[in-house]
């Protein structure tokens, strides 16, 4: 079994055990919020956030692998799971015994300084520190088909915050006409936007959702053009041209109250309408919302089409005229291609990657666009490259239980199907 991701380093000396402890392992906090500073003007931006090295210490914190807990209250679920935890644990280091000497044996055969190499030569350039945006209460629920109450969507915020996640994007300033899911846009922000520790952009698609953004409460706010003409149409209801002219009016508004911009650019590979797209309408989208004052460019690949093969040619594109720390990525999971797409794109240098917890997601305006990459899968995978987020996965699990539940349905994250899948194995042994 693998609860917990390997990274290459590890292979040889891990023993079982030390890999279903690893899973819990603590994860880093963040120590702070890095974007007080930092503005649309183009002064410098950190987009990472700091990482104590120290915390790596193993934590007893549990996890939310027993699905029919849910029925208690918290308090008896968390102990509940607690005692069921360390249960399972006991059992898994029994049965785990007998397995320890053939990882010993495999472990005295190998050359540590080989694999090493290896590693250094497939991963080299990953960035030690990963930014994960999550975009699940706004990019996830804005598609749902039965609106979910506000009291859900700022819960599902808080328990986003209280995973580790820095930035959330809470909501859309939009029409509710054209997306009815998020017309509560101002009461969740309104309930929101004291939350420490997080940023919590929203989307803003003129000055008028900005000026209800900023009056609701919202201290960034994120503009969103496209690569494809037809898409911004269907999206937006107007020409890339004209979105640009209203973003560059958002953009000087925000200068004005000191609120920072972040921009996206949709169908950066494809378009449900025009199919592909040539990365240099990209960049020189990507380049206009940079002048403009975005601090942050998010690529997005709104109906999941890219394959690294398209991606990065595209990343390649938009790099020479944006640098890399100003961007970030968003893929859609609707081929299974995100991951791959996700490493490929660390591998060039980038180090912003968007999420959406448990999988929500899809744009109304994308038909058969499926939901975002899961955040829980990301996280799932860079905890195997050694990569720090700042993440508890458990706590992140537990979340994607709470949304998945409001909405009846499964996970879309296939590592918190397959971890409370294997735990609930366990305690049957
Ligand atoms: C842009 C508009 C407003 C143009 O919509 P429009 O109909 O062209 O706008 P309008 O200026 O003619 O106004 C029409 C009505 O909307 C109102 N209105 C106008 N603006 C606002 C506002 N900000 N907030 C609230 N109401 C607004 C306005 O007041 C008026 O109300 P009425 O007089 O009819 O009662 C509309 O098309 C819209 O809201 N579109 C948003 C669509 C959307 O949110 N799509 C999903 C975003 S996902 C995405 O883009 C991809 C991304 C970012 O996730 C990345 C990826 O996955 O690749």
């Amino acid at each position: 079994s693998l609860e917990e991701p390997l990274g290459f380093d590890k292979l040889p000396s891990m023993s079982t055990i030390d890999r279903i402890q690893r899973f819990s392992a603590g994860a880093c906090r963040p120590r702070g919020d890095d974007m007080g500073n930092c503005w649309i003007d183009g002064r410098s931006c950190s987009t990472s956030n700091s990482c104590d090295e120290d915390h790596e210490e193993y934590t007893r914190e549990t996890f939310p692998w027993r699905r029919h807990l849910r029925e208690m209250s918290e308090g008896e679920a968390f102990n509940q799971r607690a005692k069921s935890v360390s249960k399972n644990r006991v059992k898994l280091r029994h049965v785990c015994k007998s397995r320890n000497r053939s990882d010993q044996q495999y472990s005295s055969k190998c050359n540590d300084r080989a694999i090493r190499d290896m590693t250094n030569k497939f991963l080299k350039g990953i960035p030690k520190f990963v930014k994960i945006v999550e975009v699940g209460p706004r990019d996830g629920l804005q598609n749902e088909k039965n609106i979910v109450p506000t009291s859900v969507k700022v819960e599902l915020i808080r328990r986003l915050v209280s995973s580790g996640l820095t930035v959330v994007e809470a909501t859309s300033f939009v029409s509710p006409k054209w997306v009815p899911q998020l017309a509560d846009a101002k009461d969740v922000m309104k309930a929101v936007c004291n939350i420490e520790d997080a940023r919590l952009p929203v989307l803003t698609p003129n000055l008028k959702g900005f000026e209800a953004a900023v009056a609701a409460g919202a201290k960034e706010v994120a503009v969103f053009a496209s690569a494809s003409e037809s898409f911004s149409k269907s999206n937006i209801n107007c020409s890339i041209e004209e979105s640009l002219v209203r973003y560059r009016a958002v953009c000087l508004a925000a200068k004005q109250h000191s609120v920072p911009v972040r921009g996206y650019v949709s169908c950066v590979v494809g378009c449900p309408v025009e199919g592909a797209i040539s990365p240099s309408k990209v960049a020189y989208v990507a380049k206009e919302l940079y002048d403009m004052g975005c601090f942050e460019i998010s690529l997005g690949d709104t109906i999941g089409v890219g394959t690294p093969g398209t991606v990065v040619p595209m990343l390649e594109a938009v790099m020479a005229v944006v640098p890399a720390e100003r961007l970030a990525v968003h893929f859609h999971d609707t081929y299974g291609q995100s991951l791959s797409n996700i490493l490929i794109s660390l591998q060039m240098g980038i180090s912003t990657v968007d999420s959406s917890v448990a999988g929500l997601g899809g744009c109304p305006y994308a038909k058969g666009a499926s939901g975002n990459v899961a955040t829980e899968d990301v996280v799932y995978m860079l905890n195997g490259l050694g990569v720090k987020t700042n993440i508890d996965l458990a706590k992140l699990m537990s979340t994607g239980d709470f949304i998945s539940d409001h909405l009846g349905r499964r996970s879309g994250s296939k590592t918190a199907v397959a971890l409370c899948r294997v735990t609930t194995d366990a305690s049957k042994i």
